[in-house]
């Protein structure tokens, strides 16, 4: 008998749908062709539950086994420890699907992330399923203080825990977030903010963004060492006899001093004027502002592995590009006399303008937007992430694959003039991919971008370490998207860090050869 016609809308659909889980094309082009075979060519098993009975047989596949050997190969494993092979089930009429409720939403949206490399599967607790990643054991980490992103540098290879499918581990993998928590749609940051953040899907499929921790302030990885003692701030950094809002006094107080002795901020709490327009130039005019050249720079840090075996490798620094030293805002803080309510603590007290996280129409995935009209100079959020050093940055980054869609790396730009030679293990980064705030989902936009980062220096005298606050570069029309220039060189072909073809929409867009360029690498965020 003839096979009926396939639907390519239906085809085309469910290779979309696991293309945005990071399954390649072809692999679903196969699989789903059995699976049509097996189901008489009746979607309905394969599309229910977001195609989950398609993802469940591709990560089954038994191909998956072979990419698992090869992988092994190459990070020179026996291939026989690999043989606790992925089981191909047979799908039938019968087929029990393993995610319930609700849960699925956010895996059917889930793009692949930094290290997520290998299959996720379905776990279970009580009647909740949650999607796990491979997990490595970490025998020489003190586990007591290595959370679910910790790095292993282990060639030790281990079956994972119960509930597993048996799954082979691959070492210097990395354990990226197992029991990241779904979301909540109303609110996304759970509480976190003052404000509730909502999740807006226009386009009605259910998906969701990927599952992160969402955490209001930054926090440290492991290693990244941000001095925060109150001795280290001095009488000149801050005014401790003040009282009440120091904006209201007659004369700007001592935490003005690094701003020319005036504060950048309006009794409106918005950015002046001034400030503001030096911050944009010194983005998008450059060339107008002096640089500093480090000796050896973090930014341009290239590792390049001599062999297939990826601890043999060599670490070495391109000429640094130069950087502008840019405009700190400094805020008054615990150790001053002022209230909470100080005209001069915008960035500390956190979210105050209604936005909300969204589906982006184009090819941008999530993205973010305010309900609201902002005035020109409002500040929207800052950067939140884990502190990490460039070191630990580099550890998370080489468990890639080049599979991963979008990546939230924000490499902290200060201070490599002034401290002498700052050291990939004292360098410090800001990454969103699993703990992070609203700012992980704002998009580039390449030069004319409605937002601008500034540092600003809170609670350290520290440059090494600051938040980054986005402030808005103009007025902006309630739910326009809140766009962000990362700063990135799209014809830097050397880049480690792979950069996405740029659909920002400017006319000044800078990866004009976009379409016919396929090698074209940058910054991811810069
Ligand atoms: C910080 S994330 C932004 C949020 C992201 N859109 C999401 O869905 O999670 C950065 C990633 O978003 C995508 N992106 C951001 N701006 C883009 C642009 N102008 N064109 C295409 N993709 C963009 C890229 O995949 C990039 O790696």
């Amino acid at each position: 008998m003839t096979p009926p016609k396939i639907s390519s809308v239906r085809f085309d659909a469910a290779v979309r749908a696991m293309v945005n889980i990071g399954i390649l094309k072809e692999t679903t082009q196969r699989v789903l062709k059995n699976m049509l075979k097996l189901f008489d060519y009746k979607w309905e098993h394969i599309e229910a539950d977001n195609y989950h009975a398609l993802a469940d047989a591709i990560f089954d596949d038994s191909d998956a086994e072979e990419g698992q050997k090869r992988q092994a190969k190459e990070t020179n494993l026996d291939s026989d420890q690999c043989n606790k092979k992925l089981k191909t089930k047979q799908h039938s009429q019968n087929l029990t699907f393993k995610m319930h409720g609700n849960d699925n939403r956010a895996f059917a949206g889930a793009p692949l992330q930094q290290g997520q490399d290998m299959p996720p599967q379905t776990v279970y607790e009580g009647k909740r399923a949650h999607l796990r990643f491979p997990l490595i054991k970490q025998p020489h980490k003190d586990t007591s203080t290595a959370d679910d992103t910790a790095i292993t540098s282990s060639s030790v290879v281990t079956g994972i825990g119960q509930n597993s499918r048996d799954m082979c581990v691959i070492p210097h993998q990395l354990h990226i977030g197992a029991d990241r928590p779904p979301h909540d749609v109303n609110d996304i940051t759970k509480g976190e903010e003052r404000l509730s953040i909502p999740i807006i899907n226009e386009f009605g499929s259910g998906i969701l963004p990927p599952r992160f921790h969402y955490i209001s302030h930054n926090i440290t990885l492991q290693e990244a060492y941000v001095n925060i003692s109150l001795a280290r701030i001095g009488d000149d950094n801050c005014c401790s006899d003040c009282f009440g809002d120091c904006l209201a006094q007659p004369l700007p107080c001592a935490c003005a001093t690094e701003t020319g002795g005036e504060f950048v901020y309006t009794r409106d709490g918005l950015l002046k004027e001034k400030f503001l327009d030096t911050c944009i130039s010194m983005l998008r005019e450059p060339l107008k502002h002096p640089r500093f050249y480090c000796k050896i720079c973090p930014h341009e840090r290239r590792v390049i592995q001599a062999n297939s075996d990826p601890s043999n490798t060599e670490v070495s620094h391109g000429p640094c590009k130069g950087h502008i030293t840019r405009k700190f805002i400094k805020e008054c803080w615990s150790k001053c006399g002022c209230t909470r309510n100080c005209g001069n603590r915008v960035v500390q007290r956190g979210i105050t303008r209604h936005v909300q996280v969204f589906l982006t129409p184009g090819k941008k995935g999530w993205g973010l937007r305010s309900t609201e009209k902002l005035p020109r100079g409002a500040f929207i959020c800052e950067y939140a992430g884990e502190i990490l050093t460039n070191t630990e940055l580099y550890d998370r980054t080489i468990q890639k694959t080049g599979k991963a869609k979008h990546t939230y790396p924000l490499i902290l730009d200060a201070d490599w003039g002034t401290e002498g030679v700052l050291k990939d293990e004292e360098a410090l980064c800001l990454d969103a991919t699993f703990y992070g705030n609203v700012a992980r989902f704002i998009n580039h936009r390449c030069f004319d971008a409605n937002i601008i980062g500034i540092p600003v220096e809170i609670e350290t005298p520290d440059h090494h370490y600051y938040h980054l606050a986005f402030f808005t570069t103009r007025e902006v029309e309630p739910f326009e998207e809140l766009t962000w220039d990362y700063g990135i060189d799209f014809d830097d072909v050397d880049h480690p860090i792979k950069a996405f073809k740029c659909h920002c929409g400017s006319e000044f867009c800078g990866d004009r050869s976009r379409i016919s360029r396929s090698k074209s690498k940058g910054r991811v965020l810069g």
